[in-house]
């Protein structure tokens, strides 16, 4: 803005705003036209999956944060080019993304913040079903939770990975804020709560202090727990403030998780590796037989190489007696020197890798 500008009346300062709406209007016109342009380059590809790329989008959104110096936050300027961008995309035709819903679960917000409003969203009731839509490429992709801050991994997710062949392209962060929501609004008059057993876990210190003696009820999602309390007085539900928009349900309390801080990881899922971005990460699912030493044996290469990791999280792989699976995040992607030469190491002395995927790291991780 020019320092020299005093405006005087409400009219003048409009006048100012409709000459920059005028222009970024034409700017963005303009932009659109450069990704149809994009487009052409790419080749006659078959369907909008073919012409979107989340390395560059990633790139895209990191230059927007890294030039962003207010008045607006970082996240308000990435969410509108976010949101640019994801028009940009659909003049080719809308990507299909499928998530856990009904309309208004986590999934639904995870969908939104990392593909934008211009997507055609396909809520399926469970985790599995999500796969089955990309595996059947019903849908470009897909979006599950994967870990809670609170609660911690969402196994139904990673065991998933077992047998799948689809490859994480994406991951999303999202601060999770649960709400006490019912059709009447008023808390003495609830007998049972529903809500999927991750929100339960979220909210237990609360509930043990404000609802003990009322039942609890888990269900398959918190967008079907709203559903549920719709339909009686005597019945609420844990779930998001979207939740209570799309159910029409009064917010009781809120919001009542007991960690402030308390987010989840959602990943992308999709058919394809994708290119790297310059900020990535790759996870993968590493097995070996029980014997002693054995974790320290698979993750003394990534030491080798100089490669982090992020995470770790060991389950039984349900095959071989004693045999584990190691779900392990580290930085980087399959194509860096460095994670190639430790997944070379790492070959002989598992009994297998999967790489799970390579992509970029969450631009905005709240
Ligand atoms: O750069 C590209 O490859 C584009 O297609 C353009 C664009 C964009 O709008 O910036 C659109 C879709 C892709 O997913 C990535 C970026």
């Amino acid at each position: 803005m020019s320092d020299s500008f005093k405006p005087t009346n409400l009219g003048e300062v409009r006048a100012r705003i409709d000459a920059i709406d005028r222009d970024i209007q034409k700017l963005i016109a303009e932009r659109a036209e450069f990704a149809r342009l994009v487009g052409q380059v790419k080749g006659p590809l078959k369907a909008a999956v073919d012409y979107y790329r989340p390395e560059r989008e990633a790139q895209v959104l990191r230059m927007v944060k890294d030039r962003n110096q207010g008045p607006l936050s970082n996240e308000e300027m990435i969410r509108l080019f976010r949101e640019i961008m994801s028009a940009c995309l659909a003049q080719q035709e809308p990507l299909k993304i499928a998530f856990l819903g009904p309309e208004g679960t986590f999934s639904q917000t995870a969908v939104h913040k990392h593909f934008g409003h211009s997507v055609h969203g396909l809520p399926v009731a469970t985790i599995e079903e999500v796969f089955q839509e990309v595996e059947a490429e019903r849908a470009d992709f897909g979006v599950v939770p994967v870990e809670n801050s609170t609660e911690g991994s969402v196994h139904s997710t990673l065991d998933m990975f077992h047998d799948s062949s689809l490859k994480i392209c994406g991951e999303v962060e999202l601060a999770i804020h649960q709400f006490l929501l019912s059709k009447s609004g008023e808390i003495g008059k609830i007998e049972r709560v529903f809500s999927h057993p991750q929100s339960l876990g979220q909210t237990r210190n609360w509930l043990r202090a404000n609802l003990s003696k009322v039942e609890k009820v888990p269900v398959s999602s918190n967008a079907e727990a709203a559903r549920r309390a719709r339909n009686s007085d005597e019945s609420a539900a844990i779930a998001g403030e979207s939740a209570a928009r799309v159910y029409d349900l009064k917010i009781v309390a809120g919001p009542i998780e007991d960690r402030p801080d308390n987010n989840t990881r959602f990943i992308v899922l999709g058919r394809d590796l994708f290119s790297p971005s310059g900020q990535d990460k790759t996870s993968l699912l590493v097995s070996g037989q029980d014997q002693p030493g054995l974790l320290f044996h698979l993750l003394e290469p990534l030491a080798k190489r100089n490669v982090s990791m992020t995470r770790i999280e060991s389950r039984p792989t349900r095959r071989g007696k004693w045999e584990y699976a190691f779900f392990i995040d580290i930085e980087g992607h399959v194509e860096d020197e460095p994670v190639k030469a430790a997944l070379a190491d790492l070959g002989p002395l598992s009994s297998f890798v999967k790489i799970l995927g390579s992509y970029p790291k969450a631009i905005l991780s709240e």
